[in-house]
């Protein structure tokens, strides 16, 4: 089987054009690869370019140099260098992302919003919301909100639907941007075990995480983030 994801020599800078176009290198030299069936956790402190490596992995983020090769419908591509529909095709079939805040749509409803995913794979509607449904009630989401646009949820429950969106696909490739930040410890436990059957299920987990007790529970490998410090390659 393919590695489902190798990143090579992977650099980023973000230019700071309202600050007279002052550079600040974050990461530079990442390489790393992801292996099916396991659980890959970004480690280092706070602004060691741990969400920058996740959201360049997403094809959120212009990579400056390097390579980010993906396993996408049995082909190899760079998603550093590629397209902006290829990036969207990627993201429907290959990667899929729990972001740190979900980003609410107007007016769509908590159960429109996770069946969506399944949705545009083709997935016919009445079987992408029953998915959906499955999986807000096994997060505890009260079924009173399923029918509301997430947008006045609190912060907790509207991660709930944010994991719910992400899991509810099988990507092989699963990002995780602190998933859990949010959440009380019971509903941190069905996260942690959720994470456990996608391991189970082959796919390959990369994540953030800074609750040691999910981080212990989930990773099989931390990867040191200050390894790819810029200034570790200047010295
Ligand atoms: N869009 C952006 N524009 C400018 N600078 C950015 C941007 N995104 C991140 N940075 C900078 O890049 C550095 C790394 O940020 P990043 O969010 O990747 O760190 P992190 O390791 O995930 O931190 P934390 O653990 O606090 O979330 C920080 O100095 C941050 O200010």
């Amino acid at each position: 089987m393919a590695t489902p994801l190798v990143v090579s020599e992977v650099a980023k800078s973000f230019t700071m054009h309202l600050q007279g176009g002052i550079r600040l290198p974050v990461v530079s030299g990442a390489s790393f690869s992801l292996a099916a069936g396991a659980c890959a956790v970004l480690g280092g402190p706070s602004g060691a370019g741990k969400s920058s490596i996740l959201k360049m992995i997403y094809g959120s983020y212009a990579v400056d140099f390097g390579q980010i090769i993906v396993t996408h419908n049995d082909n190899l591509v760079d998603l550093a260098a590629a397209d902006p529909r290829t990036v969207i095709a990627i993201r429907r079939d290959t990667i899929g992302y729990v972001s740190q805040f979900l980003r609410a749509v107007p007016r769509v409803p908590a159960r429109d919003v996770v069946a969506e995913p399944l949705v545009a794979r083709g997935e016919a509607a009445a079987t992408a919301r029953g998915r959906a449904e499955a999986l807000l009630a096994r997060l505890n989401l009260p079924e009173r909100l399923w029918d509301l646009p997430p947008a006045t949820f609190s912060g907790g429950e509207q991660q709930r639907v944010n994991i719910a969106r992400g899991f509810i696909t099988d990507h092989p490739i699963l990002l995780l941007d602190e998933p859990t930040a949010s959440l009380d410890k019971a509903n941190r436990e069905i996260v942690t075990a959720m994470i456990a059957e996608k391991k189970e299920a082959g796919v390959a987990l990369l994540g953030i995480f800074h609750d040691q007790e999910v981080r212990d529970a989930v990773a099989d490998r931390i990867i040191d983030v200050t390894d790819f410090a810029p200034d570790r390659h200047a010295a």
